[in-house]
């Protein structure tokens, strides 16, 4: 049974059809890339399944639950942990204050200590951890922020963009940690433009375009598949505004 479902979802703004009747499964365990060019309707899909908008049509399902209409803290409740594309973490803070109050909803004394100290660790931001969060690369800001939504210890984590601005080795290390988190059973949704990146790490991939499903399947059909690969490169991708 599917983790997180879609049903025929779909979300109007004024006359444009932003996402359109999409069926999307995310089966438990797996690293699910949602891919597509520009204005295909992956932002608005990822905050359909977050709550940031309700939809105009459809069904989502969450651990088996009907939560189309539940507030995004809910959903949190529920297991699933967000971030968002744009780093927005305390910048005055220091890097470790930053975690603590992340953890500080789960965790409480030792074992607070300790799980900061691992996710520090897991982050690669152990040296960095008496920082100012403005002081970090813009990288390690975006890592931190994956920290603070693994905090929650989520079923399903949702990122939007994850390497936006980020350098190459930044990105493959990005990669290697959204990996190492799978290995240990978590199901991770990945939105994403960067090709390499999504080689890197997707098992399975959703192709939007123009707001509706254009192709899914294992990460290798997918690349392979020549109408992917036409709108990717070819002309007319994406949305005319
Ligand atoms: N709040 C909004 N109000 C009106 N139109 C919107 C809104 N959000 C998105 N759109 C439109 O919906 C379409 C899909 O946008 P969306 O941001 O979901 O695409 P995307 O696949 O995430 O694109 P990108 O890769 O460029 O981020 C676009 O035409 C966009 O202009």
């Amino acid at each position: 049974m599917p983790i997180l479902e879609t049903r025929q979802v779909s979300k109007r703004f004024g006359g444009l059809t932003a996402v359109s009747d999409v069926d999307l499964s995310i089966e438990p365990g797996e690293i699910h890339c949602l891919i597509g060019p520009n204005g295909a309707g992956k932002s608005t899909l990822f905050k359909l399944i977050v709550g940031t908008y309700p939809p105009s049509g459809g069904e989502i399902r969450f651990r088996d639950g009907d939560i189309t209409q539940a507030k995004p803290f809910a959903r949190v409740q529920r297991g699933m942990s967000i971030k968002m594309q744009a780093p927005s973490v305390f910048k005055e803070l220091r890097t470790r204050q930053n975690l603590h109050i992340a953890l500080q909803q789960k965790f409480h004394r030792q074992a607070l200590v300790d799980e900061e100290e691992r996710l520090l660790a897991l982050l690669d931001l152990t040296a960095h951890a008496d920082k100012a969060a403005g002081l970090l690369s813009h990288g390690q800001q975006q890592w931190l922020e994956i920290g603070m939504a693994l905090a929650l210890g989520p079923e399903l984590l949702l990122l939007d963009e994850p390497t936006a601005g980020m350098s190459p080795e930044e990105t493959f290390k990005t990669g290697e940690l959204i990996k190492g988190l799978n290995a240990t059973g978590m199901t991770v949704l990945v939105v994403e433009h960067d090709m390499a990146f999504i080689r890197q790490i997707a098992q399975r991939v959703t192709v939007l375009h123009l707001g509706k499903v254009f192709a899914r399947g294992a990460i290798d059909e997918i690349v392979n598949d020549p109408g992917v690969i036409e709108i990717y490169l070819g002309k007319g991708h994406g949305r005319e505004h």
